[in-house]
């Protein structure tokens, strides 16, 4: 084994062992371990809710009625339980961007984390979902969750880089990052997409990315990369990305005043990691936004 090299298991499938490539530079090595060391209670206790574990964050309105009052023993459990429903209801809004799904199509998801939305994919489209992320710890994370629910036939992670993708060209009908894409360069994630998609095929994001119209990255949105090693992109370097790279937006959704509503309920929650001020802080001075973009491949 070469010092590049690593052995890892594959997707558990099999229980076979592959030689997969090591972090394609030193950045990339940084997050595959950071995301191996993961374990947030704010995201292993929200998955606990329904089997199904998100690293992404949540939209729409909380149902005040779902949630305990001071003096209610289940109020932690009720609260942790309608932010999970926020995430999921994240994810099912990406979803319904993907198009016309077939079961015989292939969808891929571009940092897959512990697989959440391909579990949810599958159970939507019935179709074969592809996922890849940098961690070995996640990988095995979501392979596990398919093999419980038996669907390890039809969802499998791998441990490999989103910008050197293993599917051959235009093996995709459509393919997403749900909030995956700050970890890279777009116009190399975007041509890598484009390669995967076949034409006419779909890809959807949904990011947060810096506002132009504010002027740079704030001292919120600084804070946010800081926390994530993450590196977070203006609005226009994605569209300007996409236009370069054959994927034309079919719809740009700015999610901003959805994703309020979770954030201002998760800092009141005793989950807290810290970073809840500055999400909240960048959305309302308008200097960081959350949005959904939806592109054709031509
Ligand atoms: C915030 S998590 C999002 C996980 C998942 N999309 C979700 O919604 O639950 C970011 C993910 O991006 C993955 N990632 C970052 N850079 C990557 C790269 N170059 N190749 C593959 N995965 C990458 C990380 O490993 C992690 O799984
Ligand atoms: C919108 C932006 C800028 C996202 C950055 C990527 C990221 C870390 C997403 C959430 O992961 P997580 O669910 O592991 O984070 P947390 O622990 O805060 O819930
Ligand atoms: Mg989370």
């Amino acid at each position: 084994m070469t010092s590049t090299e690593l052995t890892a298991t594959s997707s558990g499938t099999s229980g076979t062992s592959l030689r997969i490539p090591g972090p394609a530079t030193p950045y990339q090595g940084d997050i595959a371990r950071y995301w191996d060391g993961e374990a947030r209670p704010v995201n292993l206790r929200l998955g606990d809710v329904d089997g199904l574990y998100h690293h992404h964050y949540g939209i729409g309105e909380v149902d005040h009625a779902a949630l305990g009052d001071a003096e209610d023993s289940e109020s932690e459990k009720k609260l942790i339980a309608e932010l999970h429903r926020l995430e999921s209801a994240q994810a099912e809004f990406l979803l319904g961007h993907l198009g016309d799904i077939g079961r015989d199509d292939t969808l891929v998801d571009a940092g897959c984390g512990r697989g959440g939305s391909m579990v949810m994919a599958h159970q939507r489209f019935g179709c074969k979902v592809e996922g890849v992320t940098l961690s070995a710890k996640q990988a095995a994370f979501a392979n596990n969750r398919a093999r419980e629910l038996r669907i390890q036939d039809h969802v499998r992670a791998r441990v490999c880089n989103m910008l050197a993708m293993p599917f051959a060209t235009g093996e995709a009908a459509a393919s997403w990052n749900n909030e995956s894409s700050m970890y890279v360069d777009l116009q190399d994630l975007f041509a890598e997409h484009a390669r995967v998609l076949g034409v006419g095929g779909r890809y959807v994001t949904i990011t947060g990315c810096w506002n132009p119209r504010y002027g740079q990255p704030s001292k919120w949105v600084s804070q946010i990369n800081a926390h994530f090693e993450c590196n977070i992109h203006s609005r226009r370097e994605y569209l300007r990305a996409m236009a370069d790279n054959r994927l034309v937006p079919q719809a740009v959704v700015d999610l901003t005043p959805d994703t309020l509503p979770y954030w201002e309920l998760r800092a009141t929650s005793s989950l807290v990691t810290g970073i809840e001020d500055a999400f909240i802080n960048s959305y309302k001075d308008g200097s960081f936004q959350y949005l959904l973009i939806a592109a054709d491949r031509v």
